[in-house]
């Protein structure tokens, strides 16, 4: 793709499916009173987290910080293992960090919640050894449905847009991970107080 059509790629608004479109009664999204400042890490929601874990060694280890309102910035290291063709990111792994930047956006809102729907703009290839810069927010809110949309920018928070993504969450209680999770791992973190306060403060949602 050229120059130009590359450009023209990236200022083309997200073909997102119907599901992705905030209905008539939704809300703009609140940021709840106890959300970290603007500036400030989040911290991992879980330390074997693929994307954001700081003990997943096979991880993207992605490091969200609270901005203002209820959005998010993120940058993420492209490494020679998440090639997917040679020298470039594989899209999987640039979906991943969309993912990750998106979910971590509910720490902001304090509330849990799994992504139900995430669609993926890739607009240019994003080469090894580049650093995506990305920056999400929440866009509206209907009863358990959070819909938020990102993009992810080479080099700068400036620089050329590269992938974008539209995503539905969906908010799930703690039960959703005690029930579906495997044993091993469930017994883990609730053998972990701090883990277990945490998710239990953000089901509450005061
Ligand atoms: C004490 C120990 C705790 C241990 C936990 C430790 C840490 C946890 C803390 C935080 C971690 C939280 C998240 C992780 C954060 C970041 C990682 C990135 C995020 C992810 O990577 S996360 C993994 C991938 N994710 C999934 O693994 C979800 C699998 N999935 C499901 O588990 C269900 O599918 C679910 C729950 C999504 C919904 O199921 P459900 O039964 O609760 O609700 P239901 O189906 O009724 O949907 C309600 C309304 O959403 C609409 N809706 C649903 N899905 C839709 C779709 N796809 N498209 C369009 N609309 C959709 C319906 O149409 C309906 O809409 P309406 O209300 O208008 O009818």
């Amino acid at each position: 793709m050229s120059n130009d059509n590359r450009q023209e790629a990236a200022a083309r608004p997200p073909s997102g499916s119907a599901s992705l479109i905030p209905p008539p009664d939704a809300t703009a999204p609140v940021r709840h009173p106890d959300a970290p400042a603007p500036g400030e890490l989040l911290g991992s929601h879980y330390e074997h987290c693929f994307g954001c874990g700081g003990l997943q060694p096979h991880g993207l280890h992605l490091e969200a910080r609270a901005r203002e309102g209820v959005r998010v910035t993120a940058e993420f290291t492209v490494r020679p293992a998440h090639q997917g063709a040679p020298g470039l990111a594989h899209g999987g792994v640039l979906a991943t960090a969309l993912d990750e930047t998106l979910g971590s956006l509910n720490w902001l809102l304090r509330v849990i919640a799994v992504t139900g729907r995430l669609e993926t703009d890739f607009v240019r290839p994003v080469p090894v050894d580049s650093v995506l810069h990305l920056d999400a927010e929440v866009n509206a809110v209907a009863g358990r449905k959070i819909y938020c949309s990102a993009v992810g920018r080479i080099g700068s928070p400036e620089g050329p847009v590269a992938v974008r993504a539209s995503a539905l969450f969906i908010e799930v209680k703690v039960d959703h991970f005690i029930d579906n999770g495997r044993s091993e791992e469930i017994q883990a973190v609730m053998a972990d107080p701090d883990q277990v306060r945490r998710t239990r403060a953000f089901e509450v949602n005061p």
